[in-house]
């Protein structure tokens, strides 16, 4: 289905209800430049970390299309683990995984309280930007703590300039984007009113600062375009 979402006047901030649920492959899309490459590269690396019989999370899996993309790839056996705490996501994750007839565990939790079990490999697309930045680090904590020594962490993310002409002309070269893919100017102002103080993005040197100070020997942005990057974290 279409993402209309925006064309009419916003009512409250931005949330991931049956609304946006109902609409999201599209608006995801549509709305992240590179998202299949970025997709595309996630799986690539989580499958190269992968071991037999392993384990991977997906934390903020929205409509399971990650891991199911990881999963068509899949050789050997593996846990695939999604987490999201939008039940409206969640029915059509697990909808779209019968239909695929993937063996995808799919969790209405909070990714921040979750008792994680060893794992080799976490992703986390776009969604680390909606966790306050006050708990957002002890999240990448946990994450390092509970990965196997040489696992990965993949995340994407909205990222911003500190040079404030840069960050400028990247929303300019951002909105650009959003038009070529069919969003009016309307739509896209009232999407960045309404994610306003809830989408809070930090700049690529912070995040890998954050991957760092968590405990990652080692972090690097495996694809960016303008606002947009894909991370890999490596614990050793
Ligand atoms: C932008 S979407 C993620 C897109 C998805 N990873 C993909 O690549 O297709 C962010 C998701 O994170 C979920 N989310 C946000 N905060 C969460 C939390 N504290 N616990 C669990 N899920 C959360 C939202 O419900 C939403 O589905
Ligand atoms: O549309 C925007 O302005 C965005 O920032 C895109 C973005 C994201 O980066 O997560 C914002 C909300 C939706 O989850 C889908 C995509």
């Amino acid at each position: 289905m279409n993402d209309k979402v925006f064309t009419k006047p916003i009512k409250k901030q931005f949330e991931f209800d049956e609304e946006v649920a109902a609409v999201f492959d599209d608006m995801l899309e549509r709305s992240v430049p590179f998202y299949k490459e970025a997709q595309k590269i996630t799986e690539f690396f989580a499958l190269k970390n992968l071991n037999e019989n392993g384990r991977i999370y997906d934390l903020g899996c929205s409509t399971a299309s990650t891991l199911l993309s990881i999963h068509r790839k899949l050789s050997n056996k593996a846990e695939l683990i999604g987490l999201d705490n939008s039940e409206a996501m969640l029915t059509r994750a697990r909808k779209k995984c019968e239909a695929y007839g993937a063996d995808i565990e799919v969790c209405n939790a909070d990714i921040l309280s979750y008792d994680y079990k060893e794992a080799d490999v976490f992703i986390s697309n776009y969604t680390l930007q909606f966790i306050r930045p006050l708990v957002r680090e002890e999240l990448v904590k946990k994450i390092a703590v509970s990965l196997k020594k040489e696992g990965v962490f993949i995340f994407s993310e909205k990222v911003i300039s500190h040079h404030p002409k840069l960050n400028k002309e990247l929303i300019e070269c951002y909105y650009d984007f959003k038009k070529e893919q069919g969003y009016s100017e309307y739509e896209i102002m009232q999407k960045r009113e309404a994610l306003e103080n809830v989408l809070v993005p930090y700049s690529e040197e912070e995040n890998i600062k954050m991957a760092l100070n968590a405990g990652f020997s080692h972090c690097e942005v495996l694809l960016r375009w303008a606002n947009f990057a894909t991370f890999i974290a490596v614990k050793e």
